[in-house]
C-alpha cells in the first residue's frame, strides 16, 4: 500500500455511527463512502465487509476494535468511526478513544427505538457529544406512516436526554439501496451529509488551550540537562516558555523543543516532542507527571466516573466488584491505585456500566471527560470517563 501525505485543506472533524445492533450502521458507513467517492470530493469507497474487518487498535492500554474510514464533503474532511458492536461502542465512548465531535444515530425505520438506541443516546450525552444527526435507515422497506411514528419516537428520546429533539435533523435513508446506486437513495445520503456538514459545528481547536504534555519518558542528555518526551495533549509550546510539573517543585523554562531529532521553534497539540528543561534534576520528573502551563492545573485525588466493567468474554473479570475494590487506574501516562465506592449501586457485574466515586492513592491532574483504563493483575477490567472532579 502506498503512503500518502495528509494535506490539510479543509477543517477536520471526527464523527461516528451509533445505534442498535443490525440497524445498519456499517451498511450506511459504506454507502456514505461510496456516494462521496463518486462525487469526487475526496476519500475512497470502503465496502461494508472491509469496515467490519477493523484493524485492532491499542488505545490507553485497552485493545479496542475501531473501524475508521475517511471521506470529504465539499467543505470538510471527516474521520468516521463505525464501532463493530455494542460493547466496543461503550468502551470506546467511555475511554474517549472514539473522540467524536458529532454522531449519526442510526435507527431502523422497521424496528424503531430499541434498548441500545436509548443506551447510546444516554452515553453520548454523558461523554459530551453535543450534536446528533439521525439517520432513519431501511426507509426503503418501511411503511411511511410507521416511519413517521418512529421519527416521533426518536425525537422524544433525544429530548428526554437533553438534546433538541424537535430541531434535530432526521433524514430517511437506505444504506442498502444507496449502495446499489438507486438515485433516490444516493440523494438521501447526500441530504444526510449536508445535515452533518451544517448541523455539527467545527470543533474548537485545542492549540489555544493552556499547554499540557503527559510525560511518557525522562532522559538525561549529557551537558544539556533533563529531557521529557510525550505527545502534546493540548496547547502549544515554544523555546523560552515557562512551564511547571503540578504536584512537584519543578517550575522552569523550556530551553529546547524537538520532534524526531529535529529542532522546532514551537510545537502544538498532537505533536510528539522532546522538551529540554532548564536546571531540572533527573529524578524530579517521572512518567505519569504532566508538564503544564504555570497555574493551569491542580492535581486532585477524588472524582466520580462512568465506568464500563468488561465482561469475562472481553478479558475482564468473572465476578462482580463492590465498594472497597482497589484496582489500578491508568490516567494519561500515570498508573495509580484507587479505592472504588459504588454508592447505592453496591455491586457492578462484568458487562455493566456504572457510576462510581474513586479516591486515588496520589493526586494527578483530573478533569471531566478524561478517559482512563482500570486494570488488575496486569489485565484491563474496565474503561471509564471522569464525570466530576471532587475537592
Ligand atoms: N432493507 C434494508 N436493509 C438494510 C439497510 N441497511 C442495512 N440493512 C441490512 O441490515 C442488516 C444489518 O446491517 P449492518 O450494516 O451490518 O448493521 P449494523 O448496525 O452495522 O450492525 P452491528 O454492527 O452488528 O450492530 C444487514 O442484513 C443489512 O443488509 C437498508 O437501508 N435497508
Ligand atoms: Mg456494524
Amino acid at each position: 500500500m502506498s503512503k500518502q501525505t495528509y494535506v490539510r485543506t479543509k477543517p477536520h472533524l471526527n464523527i461516528g455511527t451509533m445505534g442498535h445492533v443490525d440497524h445498519g450502521k456499517t451498511t450506511l458507513t459504506a454507502a456514505i463512502t461510496k456516494v462521496l467517492s463518486e462525487r469526487g470530493t475526496g476519500g475512497a469507497y470502503v465496502p461494508a465487509d472491509r469496515i467490519d474487518r477493523a484493524p485492532e487498535e491499542a488505545a490507553r492500554g485497552i485493545t479496542i476494535n475501531i473501524a475508521h474510514v475517511e471521506y470529504e464533503t465539499d467543505t470538510r474532511h471527516y474521520a468516521h468511526v463505525d464501532m463493530p458492536g455494542h460493547a466496543d461502542f461503550i468502551k470506546n465512548m467511555v475511554t474517549g478513544a472514539a473522540q467524536i465531535d458529532g454522531a449519526i444515530l442510526v435507527v431502523s425505520a422497521l424496528d424503531g427505538v430499541m434498548p441500545q438506541t436509548a443506551e447510546h443516546v444516554l452515553l453520548a450525552r454523558q461523554v459530551g457529544v453535543d450534536h446528533i444527526v439521525v439517520a432513519l435507515n431501511k426507509a426503503d422497506a418501511g411503511d411511511p406512516e410507521l416511519t413517521d411514528l418512529v421519527e416521533l419516537e426518536v425525537r422524544e428520546l433525544l429530548s428526554a436526554h437533553g438534546y433538541p429533539g424537535d430541531t434535530t435533523p432526521v433524514v430517511r435513508v437506505s444504506g442498502l439501496r444507496a449502495l446499489e446506486g438507486d438515485p433516490r437513495w444516493t440523494g438521501a445520503i447526500e441530504a444526510l451529509l449536508d445535515a452533518v456538514d451544517i448541523y455539527v459545528p467545527t470543533p474548537v481547536r485545542h492549540t489555544g488551550a493552556p499547554f499540557l504534555l503527559p510525560v511518557e519518558n525522562v532522559l538525561t542528555i549529557t551537558g544539556r540537562g533533563t529531557v521529557v518526551t510525550g505527545a502534546i495533549e493540548r496547547g502549544t509550546v515554544r523555546v523560552g516558555d515557562r512551564v511547571e510539573v503540578p504536584g512537584t517543585d519543578v517550575a522552569t523554562v523550556v530551553t529546547g523543543v524537538e520532534t524526531f531529532g529535529k529542532s522546532m521553534e514551537s510545537a502544538e497539540a498532537g505533536d510528539n516532542v522532546a522538551l529540554l528543561l532548564r536546571g531540572v534534576a533527573r529524578d524530579a520528573v517521572r512518567r505519569g507527571h504532566v508538564v503544564a502551563a504555570p497555574g493551569s492545573l491542580v492535581p486532585r485525588r477524588r472524582f466520580t466516573a462512568r465506568v464500563y466493567v468488561l465482561s469475562a468474554a472481553e478479558g475482564g473479570r468473572w465476578t462482580p466488584v463492590s465498594t472497597g475494590y482497589r484496582p489500578q487506574f491508568y490516567l494519561r501516562t500515570a498508573d495509580v491505585v484507587g479505592a472504588v465506592d459504588l454508592g447505592a449501586t453496591a455491586v457492578a457485574r462484568p458487562g455493566d456500566t456504572v457510576t462510581m466515586t474513586v479516591e486515588l492513592g496520589r493526586a494527578v491532574p483530573l478533569e471531566p471527560g478524561l478517559g482512563f483504563a482500570v486494570r488488575e493483575g496486569g489485565r484491563t477490567v474496565g474503561a471509564g470517563t471522569v464525570t466530576t472532579v471532587l475537592p
